[in-house]
């Protein structure tokens, strides 16, 4: 993938995205306790705009475990979902794919949030269209997780209508705790279901 690049006169200057795969990322193995291919991956939690099921208006993104380190997912864009009329709205989209890319965790048995995601809009996406989607990562280097995917219109062959790429990086569970606010962490402490992981591992 092409680094970003403007002209200063008639010199072109490259500038490597902060995406692009660094020399040394390394792609690990799959790890053994990782879930079966197919196995259907729990929200992280209910309340989570992308992939809750409390998320009266949110994506309800189903996300399955693919062989390897990579997922696939789905979720119908809705009218709650529009930007320009009868269109999905592009913050939307990326927020998808923000999710299923960030899910990767599930296969690296990691705890990721995002440190840089860029998107490609490619083709508009009506309401009504179900978006699947792909993802996987590319490389992993201490911290940072490569990882990229797309969506495709209303089947996993269909036409790719949004492509990314994301920077994830590893965090332990205190930045869960640390950043949230009292209220959520009593209302977890309350009600325990709220966090769908803890077969799998510990996070928010
Ligand atoms: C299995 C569960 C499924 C869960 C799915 C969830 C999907 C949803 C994902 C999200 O949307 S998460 C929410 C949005 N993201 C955030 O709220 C993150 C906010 N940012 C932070 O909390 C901190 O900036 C961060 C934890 C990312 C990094 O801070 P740290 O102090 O822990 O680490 P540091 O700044 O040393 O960065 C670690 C490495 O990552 C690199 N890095 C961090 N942020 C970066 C960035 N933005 N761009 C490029 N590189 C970045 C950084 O250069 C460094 O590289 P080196 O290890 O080589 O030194």
């Amino acid at each position: 993938m092409p680094g970003g690049s403007h002209r200063v006169g008639t010199v072109r200057v490259v500038t490597p995205l902060r995406t692009d795969l660094p020399p040394g990322a390394q792609l690990p193995p799959r790890p053994a306790n990782a879930p079966a291919p197919g196995t259907v991956l729990p929200s992280h939690y209910v309340r989570c705009f992308a992939c809750g099921d409390q998320s009266a208006h949110g994506l309800h993104l189903r996300v399955d475990a693919d062989a390897g380190l990579a997922l696939c997912a789905t979720f119908e864009v809705t009218e709650h979902h529009q930007g320009a009329p009868g269109l999905a709205h592009g913050g939307l989209l990326s927020c998808a794919l923000d999710e299923a890319l960030g899910a990767l965790g599930h296969l690296t048995r990691t705890s990721l949030v995002t440190g840089r995601l860029e998107t490609d809009f490619l083709r508009p996406v009506p309401v009504g269209t179900v978006l699947h989607l792909s993802a996987r990562v590319e490389g992993v280097l201490g911290r940072r997780v490569y990882a990229s995917g797309e969506g495709r219109l209303n089947s996993p062959t269909g036409r790719v209508a949004v492509r990314a790429r994301g920077l994830f990086v590893e965090v332990p569970m205190e930045h869960f705790v640390t950043h949230a606010r009292a209220e959520d962490i009593q209302a977890i402490e309350q009600d325990p279901d709220l966090i769908r992981l803890r077969e799998h591992q510990t996070i928010f």
